[in-house]
């Protein structure tokens, strides 16, 4: 599958959730879609899923705009953080529409996936625990077997074990159907094993878009006292600064840099690297 926008805007009103967003997904891989509340990430998933058309600009999936295209949707499952099923539908009626609508739908893993997270088939929706709804998305989302898998927040409620469920169900359903996930998170160290592809949102704007391989390598975290720190940044290409009590951090992009005395050079893990990327607006508040 390809997922291709170009130049995508999106405003409500006076609103504007996506700015000129222009990025390429394809092939089967787990891809994190990230950024600060706000950001970006479900107006895209939306107008992705075909839920509302965007305000200009274009997007293809596999060359389709998705709006009002079945053949498009039907080759997208997009579990939101809420809101997802019929308050008045039982589990099981739930799992049979989403059978019609999902033509790889797999009703074995359905089944399976029930008792693994412990649900009654004759459950209402209205009557289900936080943790139930998202164990139902996620139920419904790995199952439909969908080219195109999409999780928005898919969490909201399940505890850590449950949680840690999802993400081995999850890796465990790429590997038996290799496919196009794209993953929306704010506990990005949980799962970011996970991710071979990142792109960070901010502002509605795309930051950033690499593979992790590559962001790995690319990015380096330099710390140590404010003076030390200065000297080792002096002409590297510098993408993030900040300084407290006498001490730097800074983030570097595309340097070589090892560590000496009064100097720590590290690699950054992904979640420090989304906040550090993305805070610049609110230290200048
Ligand atoms: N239906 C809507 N009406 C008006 N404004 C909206 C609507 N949907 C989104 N927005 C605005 O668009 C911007 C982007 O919102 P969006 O929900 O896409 O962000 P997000 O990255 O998914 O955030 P979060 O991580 O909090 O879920 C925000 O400023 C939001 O207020």
């Amino acid at each position: 599958m390809k997922i291709e926008t170009k130049q995508l805007r999106k405003t409500f009103g006076k609103e504007s959730a996506l700015e000129d967003l222009s990025i390429t997904f394809s092939g089967e891989k787990i891809i994190g879609l990230l950024g600060k509340n706000g950001a970006g990430k479900t107006t895209f998933m939306r107008i992705l899923s075909g839920h509302f058309q965007q305000t200009s600009g274009t997007i293809a999936v596999n060359e389709q705009s998705p709006f009002n295209h079945s053949d498009v949707s039907k080759n997208i499952c997009f579990i939101q953080e809420s809101n997802n099923f019929y308050g008045k539908f039982r589990i099981d009626e739930v799992l049979q529409i989403a059978e019609v609508f999902y033509p790889n739908w797999d009703k074995d893993q359905a089944e399976h996936l029930l008792k693994v997270f412990k649900l009654k088939r004759k459950q209402k929706v209205k009557a289900l625990s936080k943790g139930m709804l998202s164990a139902l998305g996620i139920i419904v989302g790995l199952a439909s077997n969908a080219p195109i898998t999409i999780f928005d927040e898919p969490y909201i409620g399940l505890d850590a074990s449950n949680r840690s469920l999802f993400y081995d169900l999850l890796l465990q359903s790429y590997q038996d159907n290799p496919r196009m996930f794209i993953l929306s998170t704010h506990l990005i160290d949980e799962i970011s094993k996970l991710f071979e592809e990142v792109a960070i949102l901010h502002e509605g704007k795309l930051l950033l878009h690499e593979t992790t391989a590559e962001l790995a390598e690319n990015h380096l975290l330099v710390s140590g006292e404010t003076s030390v720190v200065d000297q080792a940044i002096k002409n590297k290409n510098v993408i993030h600064q900040t300084s407290m009590l006498g001490k730097k951090k800074a983030v570097l992009f595309g340097e070589q840099l090892a560590t000496t005395d009064g100097l720590e050079v590290s690699k950054i893990g992904l979640q420090d690297l989304v906040i550090y990327l993305t805070k610049e607006e609110v230290d200048s508040l």
